[in-house]
């Protein structure tokens, strides 16, 4: 791929559970371009979402690098002073997370957590209306996230993500607690405002439909890069 906007080098990460240690991801390298979609596949428990928290920072990792639009984050320097500040910037300013439960701020309004996320990045929030508007939520502005149905909350969720203007978006199964229709439709938003925005996708599926709608593909099952 060219023009790399991530690139994963040797990482690896292992959990310990008892007095064992759980080996989840080893000696992972991929690059994924600009503007460009990848699925991550592989069967429950193969690593979807440690990956995915790595690259958002939700997770250490062992060992690796990780470089994002230039920045390199690498697991031997992890502790050195600066480094994760520089990563959470990095995260806040430029990664867009969509889980599979919406993750909004329940004291806000569906427009306040758009704005605030925006606020977040340090864009201007000043379009964060068009973005409820574009996801066909524009009538529900005003009420919180305990006031609207799941597939709402998971459109208010990518107007959220939207509005930062991300480089890459990090996706976990964003539609599975969605029944098939409105998943089909937030899915369908999802590529095309990413597609539209020239932003960067990840994104962790069971969807054998949906990772074929993905330009490229690593199946975490069989540790192949891409
Ligand atoms: N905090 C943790 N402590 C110990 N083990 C963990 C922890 N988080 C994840 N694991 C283990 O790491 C492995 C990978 O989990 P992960 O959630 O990344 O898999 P997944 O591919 O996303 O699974 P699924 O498709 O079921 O969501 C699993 O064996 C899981 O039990």
């Amino acid at each position: 791929m060219t023009d790399s906007l991530l690139a994963v080098r040797g990482l690896s990460k292992h959990f310990i559970s008892g007095n064992e240690t759980v080996p989840v991801i080893e000696k992972l390298s991929f690059t994924l371009g600009q503007g460009q979609s990848l699925a991550l596949t592989g069967r429950s428990g193969s690593g979807k979402s440690t990956l995915l928290n790595l690259l958002c920072g939700l997770e250490w990792p062992d060992a690796g690098t990780i470089v994002m639009q230039g920045q390199v984050f690498d697991a031997g320097r992890a502790r050195v002073r600066g480094t994760t500040e520089a990563w959470s910037a990095l995260r806040r300013q430029h990664i867009g997370v969509v889980f599979q439960e919406a993750n909004l701020m329940p004291a806000l309004s569906l427009l306040d957590n758009v704005r605030f996320r925006a606020r977040l990045a340090g864009r201007d929030p000043k379009n964060s209306e068009d973005w409820l508007t574009r996801l066909d939520i524009s009538e529900l502005a005003g009420r919180y996230p305990d006031q609207v149905s799941g597939g709402q909350r998971q459109r208010a969720a990518l107007a959220m993500v939207f509005a930062m203007e991300p480089a890459l978006i990090l996706a976990d199964e964003p539609t599975g607690s969605l029944d098939r229709h409105t998943s089909d439709e937030v899915i369908r938003e999802l590529f095309s405002l990413q597609v539209r925005y020239g932003c960067s996708l990840v994104l962790a599926t069971h969807d054998a439909e949906l990772a074929d709608s993905c330009q490229h593909h690593l199946d975490l099952g069989h540790l192949s890069g891409v």
